[in-house]
């Protein structure tokens, strides 16, 4: 049986099982993390962001959305007008890098130094940006140690983290892992449908673009061994939240 299909299966299950709420958990299911960390990746345009927000909100959990470090990195980048094609200029960008984000679901405003750049970092000239930041090494490297440690940091009893390499890279060990896909046409209705401004070819043509450079350096295509893929092509918006919230419940109870 593939993760896929085996996935299906499980959260088929899940989402039948009208287990009472917990959000609690064992010691040993939380293995070295301090709380409850769901780790969910996939592709632009999936659902991960809205989707891992609502759950957290759901469960009572803080929610990270890992990208916002990148767009918020290329976004400094833009602002000085640092050449972002040339691997050592990034690097330069991480030295007194003051980022901030929110962790509470109902407030993930995002800032860089005195600048809230929470709006800005959604523009297209980020969006089209930002995979060349994401493939610089000492990037990833400084990232994911700031999202392990916001991870691990006193708050509440769990929080939901989305990304690319959440599943694989920031938190392998998370106990609860999640690969959230959709199809194509899927992925670029839904994008097409959240950015004024910019016609539906050009979005399109960003979005695959964009995940084309970011496979080249992780994948968030396929499930690593032990990541549940919750398909939500055929759900709606409110039925991926259950289905997300239940494979949890189900995982941690
Ligand atoms: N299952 C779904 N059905 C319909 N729309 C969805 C679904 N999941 C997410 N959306 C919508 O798709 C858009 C993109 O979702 P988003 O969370 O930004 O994706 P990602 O973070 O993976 O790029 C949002 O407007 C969101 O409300
Ligand atoms: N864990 C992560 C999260 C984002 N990223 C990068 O950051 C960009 C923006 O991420 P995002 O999550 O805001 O993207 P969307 O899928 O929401 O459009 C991605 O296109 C990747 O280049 C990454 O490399 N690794």
């Amino acid at each position: 049986m593939s993760a896929h299909e085996s996935t299906q299966e499980s959260t088929r299950e899940a989402t039948q099982e009208s287990a009472p709420v917990s959000t609690g958990a064992s010691r040993a299911s939380l293995g070295h993390w301090t709380r409850v960390v769901v780790a969910i990746d996939g592709p632009a345009g999936s659902g991960k962001s809205s989707v891992s927000r609502a759950a957290a909100r759901a469960l009572g959990y803080e929610f990270l959305d890992t990208g916002a470090g990148y767009r918020s990195l290329a976004w400094l980048g833009l602002e000085r007008g640092t050449d972002l094609e040339d691997p050592e200029a990034v690097v330069g960008l991480l030295d007194g890098f003051d980022y901030a984000i929110g962790t509470d679901p109902d407030d993930v405003r995002v800032r860089v130094g005195d600048v809230d750049v929470t709006a800005a970092i959604r523009e297209p000239r980020v969006s089209g940006a930002v995979s060349s930041i994401a493939r610089v090494p000492q990037v990833r490297v400084h990232l994911n140690d700031l999202f392990r440690s916001l991870l691990d940091a006193p708050g509440r009893p769990g929080i939901v983290a989305e990304g690319r390499d959440i599943t694989t890279v920031v938190a392998p060990d998370a106990p609860v892992r999640i690969l959230l896909t959709a199809d194509e046409m899927a992925r670029l209705a839904r994008r097409a449908g959240e950015l004024d401004g910019q016609s539906d070819a050009d979005v399109a043509r960003q979005v695959l673009e964009r995940d084309r450079r970011d496979s080249q350096v992780v994948d968030f295509m396929t499930a690593a061994d032990g990541v549940l893929t919750l398909d939500s092509t055929q759900l709606t918006f409110d039925e991926t939240i259950d289905a997300v919230v239940s494979l949890i419940r189900a995982a941690i109870d």
